[in-house]
């Protein structure tokens, strides 16, 4: 492009002055290509310097410049929209524009080059040498710089308190250590990073993880919903995604109901349950999620409303909720089961069948039962309430409702199957001799409905 220019030497970069096309490219932001396959983290060699355009503005206007420009200037962290400008200079300051989107003065929408001359402000660009380091650089700039290049480069973590968690790529493991340190420079407040090293436990759905970048501190303290929670992320379940769901199904109990926590883990329903006047009895079988949704309750305040079992799960529903349900059922307390264990939890229905013995039969007030499930089914609805109403022995298929929780994988669902515990599940009928003497209980599912 035909361009004029003019150089000049100030005290923060050198300017030059185009009135055409500066013919920049929209690269500037990449790092220079030495960084390639780098294995250890060199900040330095991400520095180099970039020429950004750049408009001269008088310093009694600037604000209002620097307003009707907004769109139109650089945005970088760490970067000045506005610097000073050459000492001869004194009186005016340069406002640094994006390069993407400025490339010669009729880049300007007409609003910017309207403002631009009802402030005497000559639409005219200059150029602007900045030094750009690795400060100024997102997260994904630098690793895209580093990996090889055409490969995904997903910068993507859950954080849980300090810690950063990072499911890496097969491609991305040689980086590994890289990739922790970059992710713990650009995110302020994270102090740790690690990658899941295996798939989740199957047992305490806690994953395995390493630690790539910071301290070894595995001790998180996280909020959720305005209340505090704190665990050892290594050794018991958290999942950040899950916050809206516990929001859920807590907004769904009220002051004076009773809570069935069947896999409490360290406490996200069970605790706020508790604050909003609900009666808790909680339960998990991870001695250390025990631990720490004890640790919880008196962190919330809540140890009074709520009493904590380590138990397995169908030992919790066969031993502590049998005992308390009958009562509650006579002095109609609303009761919720909450069963959060989605690969298996479906399995655990089959607990209740024939749980109670008691006579008269309570027909109101029944149980609520909030039971979570994974689908990789086409119709995942369909799916789960047929696998709920098989571990029950019972057709739930009009008595229920499916909440869609989160697309945790590709064709994988999570989902929560609601539904009024029935009474041909809960209870077991006498069965009469011909006599009419009561001989045995039996349920009445039994030789009725089919089982799983
Ligand atoms: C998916 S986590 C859910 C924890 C918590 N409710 C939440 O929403 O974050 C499932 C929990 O069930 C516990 N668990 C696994 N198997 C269990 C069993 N057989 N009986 C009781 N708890 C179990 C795990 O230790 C884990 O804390």
């Amino acid at each position: 492009a035909a361009q004029t220019e003019k150089k000049l030497r100030g005290a923060v970069g050198r300017i030059c002055v185009f009135s055409g096309n500066t013919g920049m490219e929209p690269k500037l932001y990449r790092p220079p290509a030495e960084v390639r396959g780098m294995s250890s983290l060199d900040r330095d060699a991400f520095t180099q310097t970039i020429s950004v355009p750049a408009v001269r503005v008088p310093v009694r206007v600037l604000n209002k410049v620097v307003k009707s420009l907004k769109k139109s200037s650089i945005q970088r962290p760490g970067v000045p929209r506005v610097v000073q400008d050459t000492e001869e200079n004194a009186d005016y300051r340069l406002v640094l524009l994006d390069p993407h989107r400025v490339t010669s003065p009729t880049s300007f929408s007409e609003a910017e080059a309207e403002a631009l001359r009802s402030f005497g402000v000559p639409e005219e660009l200059h150029h602007y040498e900045l030094k750009l380091t690795y400060e100024n650089l997102k997260s994904e700039e630098v690793l895209e710089a580093v990996l090889p290049q055409g490969q995904d480069v997903t910068s993507g973590f859950s954080r849980v308190g300090h810690i950063a968690h990072m499911n890496l790529r097969d491609h991305q493991l040689q980086y590994k250590n890289l990739i922790g340190q970059v992710i713990m420079d650009k995110n302020p407040g994270v102090t740790c990073v690690v990658n899941k090293t295996n798939i989740i436990d199957s047992t305490y759905r806690n994953f395995q993880m390493e630690v790539l970048a910071g301290e070894e501190n595995m001790v998180a303290k996280v909020k959720e919903n305005g209340l505090t929670y704190k665990f050892d992320f290594s050794r018991v379940y958290w999942n950040p995604r899950l916050s809206t769901e516990h929001e859920r199904v807590v907004q769904l109990t009220k002051w004076g109901d009773t809570v069935f926590d069947v896999f409490a883990g360290v406490g996200p329903f069970a605790i706020p349950a508790a604050r909003r006047g609900a009666n808790v009895l909680a339960n998990d079988l991870n001695p250390e999620s025990h631990r720490w949704l004890q640790h919880n309750c008196k962190l919330n305040k809540v140890e009074k409303k709520v009493r904590t079992f380590n138990l397995d799960g169908r030992a919790f529903i066969q031993g502590p909720l049998r005992e308390e349900l009958p009562a509650l059922l006579k002095e109609k307390v609303r009761v919720h089961v909450v069963m959060n264990l989605p690969a298996l939890a479906l399995d655990f229905l089959d607990a209740f069948r024939g749980l109670l013995h008691q006579e008269p039969q309570c027909e109101e007030n029944l149980p609520t039962v909030h039971c979570y499930g994974f689908s990789k089914d086409d119709d995942p609805d369909t799916d789960v309430v047929k696998r709920a109403s098989q571990s029950l022995g019972f057709p739930l298929e009009k008595l229920c409702s499916v909440h869609f929780v989160r697309n945790v994988a590709p064709n994988k669902d999570m989902l929560c199957v609601m539904f009024t515990l029935p009474k041909e599940v809960l209870y077991r009928v006498a069965a009469f001799t011909t006599t009419g003497t009561r001989k045995t209980w039996k349920s009445q599912l039994d030789g009725s409905l089919s089982g799983p």
